[in-house]
């Protein structure tokens, strides 16, 4: 039985989490686990913690962090068949340590993109909530422009995407993530990637990954043939 892979995708918002993890899911078969679909699960389902992350996030700010955890572990508890990509989080140290203390991680990928950047791309973002798919008017279009692929419900675009609560949420973002940046570091397993496009990110990711799990699985033949 080869090893389990496991490794979390970390950058500020619009540096394409969620369009690496859905590319990496596909090509290497890991469980792309999203902890903003969590959080909306949770309020969908009305649970302690979803009425009460709903609360926060209302004011554009995070989820505390014990709320946060509180919800995300079980999930994983659920995984521990599953090679898996964790997107979204860890956001603070707090939940870094956390999940340090639930199970080992292989890789934590960290996407560096410019604000110019990122402000362009939010700007032309709209989710379908329901199921938190992505698109963008540049990038990765609707058929139906505002219509979802999928159920042809409407698209909307998130309001702390607007470039004015950017720059704030990009300051807040920075103070929380390096910490947690120092941490993975500090563990040998950080990987960054600086660029504006995901196309030319993409190929630098497929390589690191390949290498590595494929590393883990010949470790893996090795240990059962002794
Ligand atoms: N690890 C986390 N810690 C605290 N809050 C979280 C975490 N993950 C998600 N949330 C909360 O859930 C909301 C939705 O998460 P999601 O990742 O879908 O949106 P987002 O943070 O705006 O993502 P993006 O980086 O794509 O802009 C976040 O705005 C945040 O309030
Ligand atoms: N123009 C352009 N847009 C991109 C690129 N990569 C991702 N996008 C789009 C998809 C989304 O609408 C937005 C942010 O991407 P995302 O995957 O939602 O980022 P994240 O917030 O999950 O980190 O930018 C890219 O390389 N170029």
């Amino acid at each position: 039985m080869s090893k389990l892979f496991r490794a979390v995708i970390m950058g500020p918002p619009g540096s394409g989490k969620g369009t690496i993890s859905e590319r990496i899911a596909h090509s290497f078969g890991l469980k792309h686990l999203s902890s903003g679909d969590f959080v909306r699960e949770n309020i969908a389902a009305k649970t302690e913690a979803g009425v009460l992350a709903k609360t926060y996030i209302k004011k554009g700010l995070l989820v505390p962090d014990h709320v946060m955890t509180r919800l995300l572990l079980p999930r994983l508890e659920e995984m521990t068949k599953y090679s898996w990509l964790l997107d979204g989080f860890p956001r603070t140290l707090a939940q870094a340590e956390a999940l340090n203390s639930a199970c080992d991680l292989d890789v934590a990928i960290n996407l560096n993109i410019p604000l110019e950047t990122l402000k362009e791309r939010l700007q032309h973002r709209w989710i379908h909530p329901p199921s938190g798919r992505v698109y963008n008017m540049c990038f990765n279009p609707p058929h139906v422009q505002g219509k979802d692929d999928i159920t042809g419900e409407p698209l909307i675009q998130q309001e702390d995407d607007r470039p004015e609560a950017l720059v704030a949420r990009l300051r807040h973002y920075k103070d929380v993530a390096k910490p947690v940046i120092d941490f993975y570091k500090a563990k040998g397993i950080l990987y960054t990637f600086s660029d504006t496009e995901t196309d030319r990110i993409w190929p630098n990711i497929s390589t690191l990954l390949s290498t590595k799990i494929s590393t883990i699985q010949s470790d893996a033949r090795c240990a059962s043939t002794h």
